[in-house]
């Protein structure tokens, strides 16, 4: 008998789910959320998310490890999938159908703060996603003195002068937007801007071609995960930096390699707001 799990993805952004309500810590280490991402070795994930009980009056409280053990204050696509998950396990509890308890919002706790997920009749989960964080000391990058923002600043990264432009949901964003999304070797590139020494808990990047105000294509080298084929704090993230470099519009469709997610900054409370589905893969159980 191991530890029982289920696997879930937003948009092959994908998690392996425990439900760990009867206790407050993550029933796992980092080092065994390594083992479980591996996809040759394990089960294979972008990351692990446990569901732990409430704390501070919310409904539930959300941690996630990375797969390479790090942990991030927030996941936008883990966040659906999670909520996806915890009306999984209500109806379990309440042997009704997941269906029969929609539409369910719930108030989730993460190292961010307090984000609400809605999934609705459709499935499709929208979540407040809060309001941005635009201070380079909130970031945290060096690229601009504490309380300034960094838009289209110049960054040095692999021999090229890279416009970058910093956003946290929480976690932190380094976008840039470039002319050809598909012509990036993300792979080399990535790794030299989530560890360029002017990010002090390195970062996400996000590389940006806008085809239109309303469309724009996205590539993402994650934090602690690397190519993943979608990441919702990202989308986020892009979307505010597009409108602080007015060259998108305040909602728009961020196209990623494991499809499109609607996003929304607010114009009356200032708060992003993500749309996309999250969908359960298999369950099992693991002992490694
Ligand atoms: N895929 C996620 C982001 C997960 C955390 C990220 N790798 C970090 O370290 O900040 C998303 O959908 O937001």
């Amino acid at each position: 008998m191991g530890i029982e799990f289920t696997k879930y993805h937003g948009l092959g952004n994908d998690f392996i789910l425990i439900d760990n309500r009867t206790s407050t810590e993550p029933c796992l280490t980092p080092e065994q959320a390594v083992k479980w991402c591996d996809r040759h070795f394990g089960i294979g994930a972008d990351g692990v998310i446990f569901a732990l009980p409430d704390q501070d009056g919310h409904d539930y409280t959300m941690r996630i490890f990375n797969s390479d053990g790090s942990e991030p204050e927030m996941c936008g696509n883990g966040i659906r999938c999670l909520a996806k998950f915890l009306v999984d396990l209500e109806a379990a509890d309440a042997n009704v159908s997941s269906e029969s308890l929609l539409p369910r919002s719930y108030k989730i706790h993460t190292l961010a703060g307090v984000m609400v997920p809605k999934i609705e009749a459709s499935g499709q989960v929208t979540v407040d996603m809060g309001q941005p964080h635009l201070l380079a000391a909130e970031i945290p990058t060096t690229l601009a003195v504490a309380d300034q923002k960094v838009i289209a600043q110049p960054l040095e990264v692999a021999g090229q002068t890279w416009d970058v432009t910093c956003v946290s949901m929480g976690n932190p964003h380094c976008i840039t937007f470039v002319e050809d999304v598909a012509a990036i070797a993300l792979e080399t590139i990535g790794p030299k801007f989530e560890h360029h020494a002017v990010f002090p808990q390195r970062t996400n990047t996000e590389f940006i071609e806008v085809v239109r105000r309303d469309y724009l294509k996205m590539r993402v080298w994650e934090r602690g995960a690397g190519i993943t084929l979608a990441c919702g704090t990202g989308a986020c993230a892009v979307l505010v930096a597009g409108v602080l470099n007015d060259i998108c519009d305040r909602r728009a469709t961020i196209e990623l390699p494991g499809g499109p997610l609607e996003i929304e900054w607010s114009e009356l409370d200032q708060r992003v707001y993500m749309t996309g589905p999250a969908e359960m893969v298999f369950a099992g159980q693991s002992s490694i």
